[in-house]
């Protein structure tokens, strides 16, 4: 039955699969495919990954293929609650997202450095090699591209990669060149060479397509279709649910049950080398805490016996929140056609290049920025982090506050990000400094997560976004658009004091655009971090997560091309590690 490259779909065939693997990868989306290929080339090393969805040729949100997870009830935003939005399919949430494809600016990947200890490799010098190797980009079309300014570099991207970032060919409605050009005029705007570069500012962007049929590009169809290797197996509607270890906590095996049926019982599979965990940052911490892993407290109420404490599992959450109009109309229509916001076909068809501002709080606020940085510096985080917090885990805070505090100063930092389409649109919070909880709920280990993204408990977030409400003013009331004499419908011209705004703030933040990261964070213990530089768990053998669950902060973008790259360093990792 392993003389193919295996697809067990649906039927739950476990008796096709060897009782002992060289690596089992839990969950078969963006990062733990691309890791399962890189330990899979040369096809020496034998490796099953287990997921949890299905093969499905469809893409996109849709039931099936998503997690039904709402979240808690934010008391902070007027008690509402939101769609927790993740992908359970093969490919996982590469096959669902949106598909617009970014990377972070430096001193984001810099802060992880910092937060990492002295010897640490995991900033922008040390992931760059990482995102050429992953991704490979198809330039825009040279005339489209002279006529629109898109600045792109392929240095910041390689050639080899199966998962490709486009441009795509279509032309953008001529209207776009008034919207950029009065953006590039905004005081402290910056235009880097590539959305890639690590620097922050206007561009064109790239998304997860080819370049020829303009198909989504996914971890399945990057790393594993096409591959047929007899040593690279995967079984799908297996439900992950125990990790287990021998008395030298060396990570040994791997236990799943089926995702439907619960007549069969449960199967227990070998690792000989490594278990790598790459479920996602909401199912990271289930597994990590069903083995045993996570606050021993908590583990006790749930009469699991701990085999390593770990309070980080399931803290240190974050996502990007946003609010998804600031909304206007044009006075004066301009002349010609206007742009719209296009849908990102995911089945094939080549849509306009689209256009983001990414930028730094002293670009968007140069009045306030640095007020607001000396509220976080002298801010308690014992007021607003989770009261089940350890002293570890508020200095792994603190440091984090060192560091977030300087990057408010800091123009070259990601930190609003506005798709620009049209007038008005959606602004980003990039940086939340509110910090929520992935728990499973009280009574039940086994059943959905909870997810509380604490949003706004951390009453800055709210004053960040009412300085992002105000650039958004400025850009479209100040600027060279003021010619189409464009009218503000909401929050509407009435609501003007910063107390009104954030009033009204709190009524429209949604807290997440299914980026969530941190939950198992690559901080040192002390600071209560889950991983170690290698993405090993800290105090245990053989067990290394490599999904977004690692990032110890957030980075301002959309995090699929970060979870590639970081997914690629830690397959060097595994190699180096385990004798490949
Ligand atoms: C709706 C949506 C829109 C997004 N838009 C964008 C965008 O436009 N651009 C962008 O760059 N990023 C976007 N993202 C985010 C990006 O796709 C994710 O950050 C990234 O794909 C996460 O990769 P991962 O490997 O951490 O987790 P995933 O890719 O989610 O993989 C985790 C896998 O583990 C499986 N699993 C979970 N629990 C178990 C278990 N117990 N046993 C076995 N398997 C299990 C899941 O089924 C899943 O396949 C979006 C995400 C979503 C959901």
């Amino acid at each position: 039955p392993h003389s193919q490259h295996s697809q067990h779909d649906e039927d739950y065939p476990s008796q096709l699969l060897a009782t002992e693997y060289d690596y089992i990868i839990i969950g078969g989306g963006t990062s733990g495919l691309t890791v399962g290929d890189r330990l899979t080339e040369g096809g020496k090393h034998s490796l099953l990954v287990l997921e949890y969805g299905y093969f499905d040729t469809q893409v996109n949100m849709a039931p099936r293929r998503m997690f039904n997870i709402t979240s808690e009830m934010q008391p902070n935003l007027r008690n509402r609650t939101f769609q927790v939005g993740i992908g359970c399919v093969v490919g996982g949430s590469s096959i669902v997202n949106g598909q617009v494809f970014l990377r972070g600016s430096k001193p984001e990947y810099d802060a992880w450095k910092e937060l990492g200890g002295p010897n640490s490799t995991w900033d922008w010098n040390g992931l760059l090699p990482y995102f050429r190797k992953g991704i490979t980009l198809s330039p825009p079309d040279p005339e489209i591209s002279a006529e629109f300014n898109m600045s792109y570099n392929s240095k910041y991207y390689g050639k080899d990669a199966r998962v490709y970032a486009t441009f795509s060919g279509g032309r953008p409605e001529p209207f776009m060149k008034n919207l950029y050009n009065a953006m590039a005029k905004m005081p402290g705007m910056t235009i880097p060479e590539d959305s890639g570069s690590g620097e922050a500012g206007l561009y064109w962007y790239p998304i997860s397509q080819d370049g020829t049929e303009f198909k989504r590009s996914s971890s399945r169809t990057g790393h594993w279709d096409g591959l047929n290797r007899a040593n690279y197996e995967m079984l799908t509607g297996a439900k992950v649910n125990k990790i287990n270890f021998n008395s030298d906590k060396k990570a040994i095996s791997v236990q799943f049950i089926s995702r439907n049926d619960s007549t069969v019982p449960p199967v227990t599979t070998k690792a000989r080398k490594q278990v790598i965990l790459a479920a996602g940052s909401i199912h990271t911490p289930q597994i990590l805490l069903q083995s045993g892993i996570g606050p021993a407290k908590l583990l006790k109420e749930y009469n699991i016996s701990v085999v390593e404490d770990l309070p980080g599992v399931g803290s240190n959450f974050q996502d990007h929140s946003y609010i998804p109009q600031i909304a206007y109309k044009w006075g004066i229509t301009p002349n010609g056609s206007l742009p719209k916001r296009q849908d990102r076909n995911p089945w094939g068809k080549s849509v306009p290049p689209t256009l983001a501002a990414m930028i730094g709080m002293p670009v968007v606020s140069p009045e306030k920025y640095e007020a607001l940085s000396k509220a976080f510096e002298n801010q308690d985080p014992a007021s607003h982090l989770p009261a089940t917090y350890t002293k570890d885990q508020i200095e792994g805070y603190k440091q984090q506050q060192k560091v977030y505090s300087k990057l408010f100063r800091e123009k070259n930092m990601q930190w609003n990000e506005m798709m620009m389409f049209g007038p008005g649109g959606s602004i980003q919070n990039l940086h939340p400094l509110s910090r929520g909880l992935v728990l499973p709920p009280k009574n039940d280990l086994n059943a959905e997560m909870t997810v509380d993204y604490r949003a706004a408990t951390n009453a800055i977030d709210v004053d960040v976004m009412v300085e992002i409400i105000k650039f958004m003013r400025r850009y479209m009331t100040e600027s060279d658009l003021k010619v189409w004499a464009p009218e503000e419908l909401s929050p509407g011209v009435a609501v003007t004091s910063d107390n009104a705004l954030k009033d009204w703030a709190r009524d429209m933040i949604n807290p997440s655009v299914y980026h969530p990261v941190g939950t198992a964070a690559k901080m040192p213990r002390e600071w209560g971090g889950v991983v170690d530089e290698e993405l090993a768990v800290h105090g245990l053998k053989d067990l290394t997560i490599v999904d977004a669950s690692i990032m110890p902060t957030l980075i301002g973008a959309t995090t699929s091309m970060t979870v590639y790259a970081c997914a690629e360093k830690a397959a060097d990792i595994i190699k180096a590690k385990t004798g490949w």
